[in-house]
C-alpha cells in the first residue's frame, strides 16, 4: 500500500488503541444481522402513497409494535400508537383534542414516551449504539441515552427517569420529542431503500418525492424510463423535453413544470393558442378530486397539441441522423398523406382523426415553423437554468444507475433485451456491437455522458438518452416501438399495440432467469431479478413473483391511472437477515383516513425465500466493504506499531 496513503490514516488513528477500537467495531458489526432493504418502483409522482409506505416501512413498523405491545394493548390502541409513528405532528393534534384536562395529557405523554423508549431498543437490536445515536432526534440525544440504557436492576434509579421525562413535559418539549422519536423508529426499521425506477410523470408530485429521497438516510435508485425521460431533458435532448411537457399537460401536471420548477410557459401557451383548438384526443386527464374549467381544460388541450406536434417533428432528424437506431417506420410525419388525410405505417394504411396539422407543410414535415423553434429552445434554455431541477436532476445521477447488483440481487427497472429464442439483443453502436450487460453499461456510458455535456443538443450521447426512452434495444422500454402518434390519431386499438420484448414472458422461465443473473456476474443459487416497470394485473391473475422466486416484479401501481388495471396499489418488497416478503398494497386513499381510523391499507404477504441461517452484515456488499477496510487497518497497524 502506498505509504502515503498509511501516512494519511495515521492522523486519523494516532493511537494504537484508535486503531484497535476501530477493527473490533468494525468485525462487531460484521457479525450482526443484515439490516432491512426496503424495495419500491414505479411511483410515478404519487408522493402521498409513497410517503405512507415509506413510513409505515411496508408494515415493519406495525410489526415491530405487535412483537412488544400484543400482550399490552389491543389492537385498536396497536393501530393508533401506529398511526402515531407514521404521522406524530398530525396524530398528537388529534390526539390532544380528546383530553379535558392538563392532567390526562400527561399521563398520556408519559406512556407514550414510555412505549417509544421500549421500541426503540427493538427496532435497533440490529445496529450498533453509534448507527443508533445517528438516528435520534439531535436536540434530544444525550437525555435520551439516558432513558434508553436505564436499568431497571436498579430501581433506585427509577425516580430519576420519571423526573426526566416529567421535566421534558413541564418544559413543553414532549410533542418535540415525540414527534423526534416517531422519525427514529421509522429510520430504524428500514436500513437502506431502493428505488427502482419512475419517479416521474403521470401523478403530481414527483418533486415531492425527489425532496423525500434528498434527504432519506440510505437508498439507491434504478433509473426508470421515465425518470431517464426527465434526465435526457435536462441534458439536453429536445425531444425528451418535449415529452415530458406532453406527458404534463396530458394528465394535467403542466404546474410541475411552470409552478414547481419555475419554468415559463407563456411563449408555448402563445403558440397554441394561434394554431390549435378543441380536440378530443387531446383533452387532459383530470385528477378525481381536482376538476379543470372549461377555460384550464380547453387551453390544456391546445398546449398538448402545440407540444406533441413539436415532439413529432423534433424526432424525425434523430432517426434520420442515427441509423442504428433503426426506427424509420417511426418516421410518421413522412408517411401521412395529408391529402387523404390517411396514413401508412408498418404497411397498413389507417384513416386519421382528430389531426392537428396547423403547423406542418407537408413537403417538409419535420421542420420545426420559427415560433416553434423558438418555444423549445427557450425551453430548454429554461429548464437548464431551473435551481430547484437541476438538483433534483443531480441527485438523480448521483444516486442512480441503470441496473445495481446489490446483496445478490440483480435490480432493474425493465428488462434485458432478449430475442424469441432466450438470446440477449445484440445493438450496434458507433461501429460496435454490444448485448447485454456490455450493452446497459453502454447505455448509462452515453447518459452520463450527455449529463456532463448540457450544452450539446444533438450528439449521439444526447440522443442515445431519448433512444433510451423509446427504442427497441432500450432496456428502460422494453417494448419494440411507442406508438403515441397511433394512440392520438388512429380509431383502429389494433395500431395502438406496443409489442413487449420477449423478455417480458421468457421472464418466467427459472433457466433464463438464472443466466441473466450469471450475465451479470451474480450466483444464480441465492439471486433474483427484480423488476419494475410492468404493472402486475392481479385482477387477470398475475402473479409478482416468477420463475419459481428467481423474478420478482413489483410495480403493483402506485399510479393512479392505472390502478384500475392492476387491481392493487402497489407492492413493495422487504428482504430482512430472515429472508424476502413482498407486500401487497390496498388502495391508500388519503391521509385523513389513515388518521382518523388508524386503517392501514396494507397488506398481503408472501415469504419469497426463507433464508435457513440468519444473514449476516459480513454477507453483503456492505459487508464486503468492511472486510476491506478491516483488511486495510490491520495492514497499517503492522506498517505503523508492530515493528
Ligand atoms: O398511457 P400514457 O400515460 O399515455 O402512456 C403510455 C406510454 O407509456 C408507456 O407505457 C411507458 O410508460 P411506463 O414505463 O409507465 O409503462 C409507453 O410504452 C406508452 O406509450
Ligand atoms: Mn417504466
Amino acid at each position: 500500500m502506498d505509504t502515503k496513503y498509511l501516512d494519511l490514516l495515521a492522523e486519523k488513528f494516532d493511537s494504537e488503541e484508535k486503531v484497535v477500537t476501530e477493527i473490533i467495531n468494525l468485525e462487531a458489526i460484521l457479525n450482526l444481522p443484515k439490516g432491512t432493504e426496503h424495495f419500491v418502483s414505479d411511483l410515478h409522482g404519487e408522493y402521498h402513497a409513497f410517503q405512507h409506505v415509506l413510513r409505515n416501512g411496508s408494515g415493519k413498523v406495525k410489526e415491530k409494535i405487535t412483537d412488544i405491545f400484543q400482550d399490552q394493548m389491543t389492537q385498536e390502541e396497536i393501530d393508533e400508537f401506529a398511526t402515531l409513528v407514521y404521522y406524530p405532528e398530525e396524530k398528537i393534534k388529534l390526539i390532544k383534542n380528546r383530553f379535558h384536562d392538563r392532567h390526562e395529557l400527561n399521563q398520556w405523554y408519559e406512556t407514550t414516551i414510555d412505549h417509544m423508549i421500549q421500541l426503540i431498543p427493538y427496532a435497533s437490536s440490529k445496529y450498533t449504539r453509534s448507527k443508533l445515536r445517528k438516528a435520534l432526534p439531535e436536540q434530544f440525544v444525550y437525555v435520551i441515552e439516558e432513558l434508553l440504557y436505564k436499568s431497571d436492576k436498579y430501581s433506585n434509579k427509577k425516580q430519576y427517569y420519571e423526573k426526566i421525562v416529567q421535566q421534558l413535559i413541564m418544559l413543553g418539549q414532549a410533542d418535540k420529542l415525540i414527534t423526534g422519536l416517531s422519525y427514529t423508529i421509522q429510520q430504524l426499521v428500514v436500513d437502506h431503500l431502493h428505488v427502482v425506477g419512475d419517479i416521474y410523470d403521470r401523478g403530481p408530485d414527483p418533486d415531492k418525492i425527489m425532496d423525500t429521497l434528498i434527504n432519506y438516510h440510505s437508498l439507491d435508485i434504478q433509473w426508470g424510463n421515465h425518470d431517464v425521460l426527465w434526465l435526457g431533458a435536462y441534458a439536453g435532448s429536445k425531444a425528451c423535453l418535449a415529452n415530458i411537457i406532453r406527458i404534463c399537460a396530458r394528465y394535467d401536471n403542466l404546474d410541475i413544470i411552470e409552478d414547481v420548477y419555475g419554468i415559463n410557459l407563456r411563449p408555448l401557451v402563445n403558440l397554441a393558442e394561434k394554431y390549435y383548438d378543441d380536440n378530443p384526443a387531446f383533452r387532459p386527464k383530470e385528477h378525481p378530486n381536482r376538476p379543470l374549467n372549461e377555460y384550464e381544460a380547453l387551453q390544456i388541450t391546445k398546449i398538448h397539441q402545440a407540444i406533441a406536434m413539436i415532439q413529432f417533428k423534433l424526432e424525425s432528424p434523430i432517426i434520420k441522423r442515427r441509423p442504428e437506431f433503426n426506427m424509420d417506420e417511426r418516421l410518421l410525419l413522412e408517411k401521412v398523406d395529408y391529402e387523404n388525410n390517411e396514413v401508412t405505417v408498418y404497411g397498413h394504411t389507417y384513416p386519421l382523426e382528430h389531426t392537428c396539422f396547423a403547423t406542418i407543410d407537408p413537403d417538409h414535415p419535420e421542420t420545426l415553423l420559427s415560433e416553434e423553434q423558438e418555444v423549445i429552445d427557450n425551453l430548454l434554455l429554461s429548464i437548464q437554468h431551473s435551481e430547484k431541477l437541476s438538483r433534483h436532476m443531480k441527485f438523480l445521477m448521483k444516486k442512480g444507475s441503470l441496473y445495481l447488483r446489490y446483496n445478490g440481487n440483480l435490480l432493474i427497472h425493465g428488462c434485458i433485451p432478449m430475442d424469441e429464442q432466450g438470446n440477449v439483443e445484440e445493438m450496434e453502436i458507433d461501429g460496435a456491437t454490444y448485448k447485454g450487460r456490455a450493452l446497459l453499461d453502454q447505455f448509462e456510458y452515453y447518459l452520463r455522458q450527455s449529463f456532463t455535456h448540457l450544452d450539446q443538443t444533438d450528439d449521439l450521447a444526447t440522443d442515445m438518452v431519448w433512444y433510451l426512452w423509446t427504442g427497441e434495444y432500450s432496456s428502460l422500454f422494453g417494448k419494440r416501438a411507442m406508438t403515441t402518434f397511433e394512440r392520438y390519431f388512429i380509431r383502429d386499438k389494433s395500431a395502438h399495440k406496443e409489442t413487449k420484448n420477449p423478455y417480458y414472458y421468457l421472464r418466467e422461465d427459472e433457466a433464463v432467469c438464472r443466466e441473466l443473473l450469471e450475465e451479470f456476474d451474480l450466483d444464480p443459487e441465492q439471486g433474483h431479478i427484480i423488476n419494475g416497470h410492468t404493472p402486475v394485473k392481479e385482477v387477470e391473475g398475475e402473479n409478482p413473483i416468477k420463475a419459481n422466486g428467481k423474478m420478482i416484479v413489483i410495480d403493483g401501481g402506485f399510479s393512479k391511472p392505472y390502478q384500475s388495471t392492476t387491481g392493487i396499489a402497489g407492492y413493495t418488497l422487504l428482504y430482512n437477515s430472515f429472508g424476502m416478503q413482498l407486500v401487497a398494497h390496498q388502495q391508500f386513499n388519503s391521509k385523513d383516513e389513515v388518521l382518523l381510523n388508524g386503517a392501514d391499507v396494507l397488506s398481503v404477504r408472501r415469504v419469497v425465500d426463507k433464508e435457513l441461517k440468519r444473514q449476516k452484515v459480513r454477507e453483503t456488499n456492505v459487508g464486503q466493504e468492511l472486510l476491506e477496510q478491516i483488511d486495510m487497518l490491520k495492514r497499517f497497524m503492522a506498517y505503523r506499531y508492530m515493528n
